[in-house]
């Protein structure tokens, strides 16, 4: 085949990938992303239709972009001229605007990955109750695969509608859910997630809970943060889960404490956990560091969890670490948009 046919071909499988809310945080990580991957083009980036920044270029707000993404953050206003121009959308916007949203390129046949909350739990009541409004759409919602890329693999891959994980399920999941599918842990006995974030986490834009004096290290939602109930339902166990805001900006460290199930030794806890990621065929974004503890430093600007374990007796503690705005949101997107369309998993990550 001639240079020029290869590049024709390569050209053709580009897709047009646009990304909704690309002046926040997790939206910025992702047109980095996309700009470097070598299968997409980065076909429009979008704020509300009345945000203050529009027109602006995306490396004016993200300084660190410029020369990289300096593309105008366009208003999002005609949806059908927008959803026919993209194969592939990433929402990076608030619960209720994605939810409000993601239909209009759903129908139009784009494929979609929501970094929100909207299409990630499927059970009665829960929005209104965790969300504070009534979902609208239960068929896109049933429709959808929570893209906890290393373990739904197989779904991801044939989804059109992908909800990817929140930040604080990802870490907590990731660590726990070998030791729960090989039935290791007692779950009687649910298993206790303190989880710090970096501020981060709670968007780009200004509020009292993220200004720089008011931030201490805190617990917070003591038995009704949202993902108490995202992680028990796609882990099959109870948990309890206290999340804390610390005073840095990014990366989230889970340190879980839980009861091993009768007669289960370390040596079982590491073969089901190398089951799980040492021995996958894929390349993927788990790695184990067996007794040692996982630690921030060693993830921030990665798309890797850590995990770590110790077992004395019946009981476990692990640790888990993410950055909240990577591997916690946009790498795993992106994670979620390779297995979707057949490129090696960390495509554009490393
Ligand atoms: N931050 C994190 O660590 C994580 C975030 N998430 C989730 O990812 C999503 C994005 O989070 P994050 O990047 O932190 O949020 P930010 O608050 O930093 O950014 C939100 C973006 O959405 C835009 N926006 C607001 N309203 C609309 C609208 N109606 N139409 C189009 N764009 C709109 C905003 O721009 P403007 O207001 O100017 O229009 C901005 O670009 C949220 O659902 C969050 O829960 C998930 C995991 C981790
Ligand atoms: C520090 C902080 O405020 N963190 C956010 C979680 C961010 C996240 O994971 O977003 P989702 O809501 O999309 O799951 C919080 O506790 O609400």
């Amino acid at each position: 085949m001639t240079v020029d046919r290869q590049l024709l071909q390569m050209e053709l499988a580009m897709l047009n990938t646009v990304i909704i809310g690309a002046s926040g945080y997790t939206g910025a990580e992702l047109a980095k992303m996309v700009s470097r991957h070598p299968q997409l083009t980065l076909a429009g980036l979008y704020v509300s239709a009345t945000s203050l920044d529009a027109n602006k270029p995306l490396s004016e707000l993200h300084g660190q972009l410029k020369g990289i993404v300096d593309l105008p953050l366009q208003p999002l206003i005609d949806f059908k001229t927008t959803a026919a121009t993209a194969d592939i959308v990433l929402l990076a916007t608030a619960h209720e605007v994605s939810h409000d949203i993601a239909v209009e390129f759903l129908d139009a046949g784009c494929q979609v990955f929501d970094l929100s909350g909207a299409f990630r739990v499927k059970a009665d009541g829960f929005y209104q109750q965790y969300y504070g409004f009534e979902h609208q759409y239960g068929q896109w919602l049933d429709n959808a695969v929570y893209g906890l890329a290393e373990w739904n693999q197989a779904d991801i891959a044939q989804a059109q509608l992908i909800a990817v994980p929140g930040c604080y399920p990802t870490a907590s999941q990731l660590a726990l859910k070998p030791l729960v599918v090989a039935g290791l842990l007692d779950c009687q006995q649910w298993p206790v997630i303190n989880a710090v974030s970096g501020v981060s986490g709670a968007g780009r834009k200004a509020s009292m809970t993220n200004s720089f004096c008011e931030v201490s290290l805190q617990a917070y939602g003591l038995f009704s943060h949202r993902h108490q109930p995202e992680i028990s339902h796609h882990l099959n166990c109870d948990v309890i889960f206290t999340p804390h805001l610390g005073n840095f900006k990014r990366g989230i460290l889970a340190t879980i404490t839980a009861k091993l199930a009768s007669g289960v030794t370390a040596d079982d806890v590491t073969a089901a956990m190398e089951a799980a990621y040492s021995n996958a065929t894929d390349q993927h974004a788990v790695r184990l560091l067996n007794n040692n503890t996982a630690q921030l430093d060693n993830v921030v600007g990665s798309c890797f969890c850590d995990i770590g374990w110790q077992v004395q007796g019946e009981h476990i503690i692990l640790t888990a670490a993410i950055d909240n705005l990577l591997k916690g949101a946009s790498s795993q997107a992106m994670q979620c948009i390779n297995i979707r369309n057949g490129f090696p998993q960390l495509t554009a990550l490393m």
